[in-house]
């Protein structure tokens, strides 16, 4: 399992290990995979919880813990009482925000406009049609600048007016690049596993070392100290706590920076690919006869464009973004999860991959690009089970609209 973990390819491991024997596979000692509602129900959504293991701490910011790495249950309630109202729908969609987002979508837009052609690859691999455990390979423009309009609308929300204008170039756009082609993963599968081989990873591989990360820092520290934030913005509300200290702001906004970029950059990544194939022509043409009726001046509601939402709905079900398996410890007294007895302190998890392909009868020809199947009354409760990509529970995507 490490082996996998360090060179990139344990999700596509653990799910071939599911399809070889079935919803419950124990891939380590300690450690169990499971792929069914039922588990998905009793390990991320069943009272009490199951808390998150350690794995989450190689995320941690100097030592301070923000929503997605706090371990203990009332620490991430605090946490996530203080600031959760800045998700709702709506302070997601206050007017300047999607004043914002517009104008962001319009520079990627003109970007796209000005050179020639866009190519995206995903590479391709014999077990399915393609490997997404290997990472997926862009133009570097048109990669970058998917995730340059994931900061710059994420850091919109978090600091308005203080967002970056990374697809324009300068200083913010250098900080997207620098992010982009770094790999940081394998380091931190060493600094999990054996800490004591991390330094001589790093020492081995200078040129991995990220500048980026760097940037982003000094980034958030200065965007949290130039006032005035607009008063529906996360930074605002942080603010009104100045027992958390500059230094835990700074990381909360990184966190949700961090948790922005690359899983909204990739799933608009993946969209794209999906919809450039040319066997899905027709189906671009219907999405544009249903933008077309869609008026927002008017007051329309993207959510209400049933086409657009099974596009969406279809990319993230076959390419959720992230990697992890989203690992939980099994609480005191151990669990019975699906008719197995797990004992207490057991690490079990889920991943979307598995959990969105494995199950033919609710996902049929499931590795193909089907948007249709989600404009389908019939089979609806079974697919909503299922559905993974934000995770689920208490600890599910605040993101998640
Ligand atoms: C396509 C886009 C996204 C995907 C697929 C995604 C996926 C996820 C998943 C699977 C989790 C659960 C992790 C776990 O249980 O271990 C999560 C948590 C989280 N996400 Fe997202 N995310 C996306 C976008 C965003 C955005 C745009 C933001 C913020 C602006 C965000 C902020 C967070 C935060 C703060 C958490 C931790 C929540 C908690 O523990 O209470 N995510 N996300």
């Amino acid at each position: 399992m490490v082996y996998h973990d360090f060179i990139g390819t344990k999700r596509l491991w653990i799910h071939n290990l599911h399809l070889r024997y079935g919803c419950v596979v124990r891939l380590a000692p300690n450690e169990v995979s499971f792929a069914s509602a039922t588990a998905l129900k009793e390990i991320y959504t069943s009272a009490g919880g199951y808390a998150k293991t350690e794995l989450y701490s190689l995320f941690t910011k100097d030592d301070h813990r923000n929503l997605f790495t706090a371990l203990d249950k009332k620490e991430h309630n605090e946490k996530k009482k203080r600031l959760a109202d800045r998700y709702t729908n709506t302070a997601v969609l206050h007017p300047s925000i999607q004043t914002a987002l517009r104008e962001r979508a319009e520079a990627f837009a003109r970007v796209c406009g000005d050179s020639k052609s866009t190519d995206i690859y995903v590479r391709e691999s014999s077990t399915f049609r393609v490997f997404l455990s290997v990472r997926y390979i862009m133009t570097p423009s048109s990669q970058l600048y998917l995730h340059c309009y994931a900061l710059d609308c994420v850091s919109a929300m978090i600091f308005h007016p203080h967002g970056t204008k990374s697809i324009e170039g300068g200083s913010d756009h250098e900080m997207v690049r620098n992010l982009s082609y770094h790999d940081s993963r394998s380091a931190l599968v060493l600094r999990h596993y054996y800490p004591w081989l991390e330094g001589l990873y790093k020492f081995l591989t200078p040129e991995r070392s990220s500048k980026g990360g760097k940037f982003l820092v000094d980034y958030a520290r200065s965007a949290m100290r130039a006032t005035p934030h607009s008063d529906f913005t996360l930074a605002t509300r942080l603010l009104q706590h100045p027992e958390m200290g500059m230094a835990d702001m700074v990381s909360e906004c990184l966190d949700h920076i961090g948790a922005g970029i690359d899983t909204t950059g990739d799933a608009l990544c993946f969209l794209m690919w999906e919809l450039s194939q040319p066997h899905n022509a027709k189906r671009i043409q219907q999405l544009i006869d249903e933008l077309q009726t869609y008026d927002l001046e008017q007051g329309d509601r993207l959510d209400l464009l049933p086409y657009l939402n099974a596009v969406i709905d279809e990319t993230m079900r076959l390419w959720a973004p992230g990697t992890l398996p989203l690992p939980r410890y099994v609480p005191d007294g151990g669990r019975v999860i699906d008719g197995y007895y797990i004992p207490a302190h057991t690490i079990v998890s889920a991943q979307s991959f598995t959990v969105h392909r494995l199950d033919q009868m609710v996902f049929p020809e499931s590795d193909k690009f089907v948007p249709e199947r989600w404009l389908e009354d019939e089979g609806s409760i079974e697919r909503q089970r299922l559905i993974f990509a934000f995770g689920s529970g208490a600890r599910t995507c605040i993101g998640k609209l």
